[in-house]
């Protein structure tokens, strides 16, 4: 029997933007401006990385934001997915793949964007149920180039890119048949962030939004 397609929340999620900003929220102050300024510059999915003491907090404001969707990143095991969980979460991020995250996402009802890097990776991650990935970390593991090959062998897979991707580079893969969506922290630089520029944050979410435009995805 066929594994249950574990992916088709995230697929969704990754056709509503171009890009996933990846935010690093060192405040919870900042989490309402902070998704204001990205929905209004047209990106509606948010993953707050669960790096910061501020994580959980900044998730539970910023669902509040009418048109966010938010969700996790750097969610690493079990306990990751159930506190992302509780604080709101619509969807978890995760650099790599363990199956106690999926079966803990799967549990708990977090779709889940399972990072690979390698073809074994990819055709594990397939086995359990996944057909949407997060490629990680992009850019050193490859990038365009490497995802061009992966969709010979592998072409019902859907990837996220993630990892040394910016403005000038998100169209070599957004142009890609297999990618999704690209994930990316340019849009929220941290400078910007604790100057509290949420203007100067839509207008780079605003660049970033037209950058799939014209692309046949
Ligand atoms: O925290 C995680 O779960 C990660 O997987 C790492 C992030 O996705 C990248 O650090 C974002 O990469 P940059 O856009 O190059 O800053």
């Amino acid at each position: 029997m066929p594994p249950v397609n574990q992916s088709a929340h995230i697929r969704e999620i990754c056709a509503l933007a171009p890009v996933i900003p990846v935010l690093v929220v060192e405040d919870a102050a900042w989490a309402v401006p902070l998704a204001q300024a990205l929905v209004a510059g047209g990106l509606p999915v948010l993953e707050v990385t669960l790096r910061t003491p501020a994580a959980l907090d900044a998730i539970a404001a910023m669902v509040q934001v009418p048109g966010a969707i938010v969700g996790a990143g750097t969610v690493l095991g079990a306990q990751d997915a159930r506190a992302a969980r509780a604080a709101g979460a619509g969807f978890a991020v995760s650099p790599g793949m363990t199956g106690a995250l999926a079966a803990a996402c799967a549990e708990t009802g977090l779709p889940l964007l399972p990072g690979v890097a390698t073809a074994s990776e990819v055709m594990q991650a397939q086995e359990a149920g996944f057909d949407a990935l997060k490629f990680f970390p992009a850019g050193p593991a490859g990038g365009a180039g490497y995802l061009k090959a992966l969709a010979g062998p592998l072409p019902r897979i859907g990837f996220c890119p993630t990892g040394d991707i910016s403005a000038q580079n998100a169209t070599a893969y957004l142009s890609l048949p297999n990618v999704l969506c690209v994930g990316g922290s340019w849009v929220a630089p941290a400078a910007m962030m604790r100057a509290g520029d949420w203007a100067g944050i839509e207008a780079l979410a605003r660049q970033a939004a037209e950058l799939g435009a014209g692309l046949e995805r």
